[in-house]
């Protein structure tokens, strides 16, 4: 990749007085060299802090080759884990997975390489306003305050079938252009890989709900989903700043890969508990969208990601979503057999919708599906 320009921070910026207008000058590593400290803009409020002494959240291992080979006790094992995980903080790790250990290194080495070339190289994929893919250096520009600590490259994916194109790949070509090829077929590859394993866990998630194990999987055949990228600089004071704020994913599932550095936490039983690092196995989580689709069952629960002084976080973050005029609703099963005066919990709405309210209206948090329904009876009342 063509390596011609270096970015450094203007003048003016050391005053701290400079507004980050321009999303364009704002690069965590270059402030990193060239301050003691970090901008105001990144500290977060005394509740949000990192806390210390944070324990591991004990999460189940799902061998999900057990759950696919059909024997009856790895089966039932695989669903009771995932049931009891998923009621109480919808998170849980996959192991046996069928991801090419290769295939996983190479994104790895070629998000470095991305995350390390200079401002002007990642600024060719720089994402505008209101859109979810591309490249955002801590969404300098789209929030005044409580910025996190990354940068992050997003991708839109469709299963090519349905769209007869690549639209990782493509997505690639066609802003980073020559020598990016290889990178584009990479990031390609691993969403496929992520779009096969997340219908294989739909499978169990609708046999651990007692529905039909093709419920879920033929809602998402069709999937329109976003891979994330988030690479998370080291910071000179992590005890002020996060990598990625308190929130519940607005999406359906979520299945994240993190390096050896640890830094994801979860709240759980009114505390922040850490998932450590297992290279072999995939985090997955229930998001907004899935709690929605199960009428609350399934929890999509409150994770942040912390950073840290000595070294560089890399985490992969595929977020599957329904195709985005799809009425997201819950079986009738899941909504008491069907029973009238059953309540439901969430108003029908499309992802779409719900997508383009965490763009454009609501940075997600813990609240944005209650928020999003409110938006959306408001709206509706008029
Ligand atoms: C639909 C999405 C919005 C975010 C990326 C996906 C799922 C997670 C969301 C996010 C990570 C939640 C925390 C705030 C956010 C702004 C971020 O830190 O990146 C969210 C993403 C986004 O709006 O870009
Ligand atoms: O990078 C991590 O550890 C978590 C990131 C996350 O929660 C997200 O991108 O939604
Ligand atoms: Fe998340």
């Amino acid at each position: 990749m063509a390596m011609e320009c270096i970015a450094t921070l203007p003048q003016s910026f050391n005053d701290n007085k400079t507004k980050l207008e321009d999303p364009s000058i704002f690069d965590p590593k270059v402030i990193n060299q060239q301050l003691n400290r970090i901008p105001q803009q990144f500290v977060w409020p005394d509740h949000e802090k990192p806390s210390t002494n944070v324990q591991p959240l004990q999460v189940p291992l799902i061998d999900l080759a057990g759950f696919l080979s059909g024997d009856s006790f790895l089966v039932s094992e695989a669903t009771r884990l995932v049931s009891e995980a998923a009621q109480q903080h919808g998170f849980f790790l996959v192991t046996n997975h069928g991801v090419d250990e290769t295939l996983l290194s190479r994104a790895y080495l070629f998000m470095d390489s991305f995350f390390t070339s200079p401002a002007c190289e990642k600024q060719k994929a720089q994402r505008t306003w209101g859109e979810s893919s591309g490249y955002a250096s801590s969404f300098v520009g789209r929030f005044s305050s409580k910025l996190p600590w990354k940068e992050t490259l997003s991708f839109k994916f469709s299963p090519e079938e349905k769209c007869h194109s690549q639209t990782v790949k493509d997505f690639v070509t066609k802003k980073m252009g020559d020598g990016y090829e290889d990178f584009g077929k990479v990031y390609q590859k691993y969403a496929e890989a992520m779009n096969t394993l997340s219908l294989k866990i739909m499978e169990l998630l609708g046999m651990s709900l007692g529905i039909e194990r093709r419920h879920f999987r033929e809602f998402f055949e069709d999937n329109q989903s976003i891979l994330r990228l988030n690479y998370y600089p080291q910071c000179k004071q992590p005890e002020l700043a996060l990598g990625t704020g308190p929130h519940c994913d607005p999406t359906s599932l979520t299945i994240l890969h993190q390096d050896q550095v640890g830094g994801l936490q979860v709240f759980v039983d009114n505390q922040w508990q850490s998932i450590p690092p297992n290279p072999k196995a995939f985090v997955v989580n229930i998001g907004d969208t899935f709690m929605a689709l199960t009428n609350g069952r399934y929890k999509s629960c409150l994770h942040r990601a912390v950073v840290n002084s000595e070294r560089e976080r890399n985490t992969f973050a595929f977020f599957l979503c329904p195709k985005g005029d799809k009425v997201v609703k819950p079986p009738k099963e899941l909504v008491g057999g069907g029973m009238s005066g059953e309540r439901r919990e969430y108003p029908d709405f499309t992802w779409s919708t719900f997508l383009e309210f965490t763009q454009k209206h609501y940075r997600a948090d813990m609240n944005t599906l209650e928020e999003f329904s409110n938006w959306l009876k408001n709206r509706r009342s008029f």
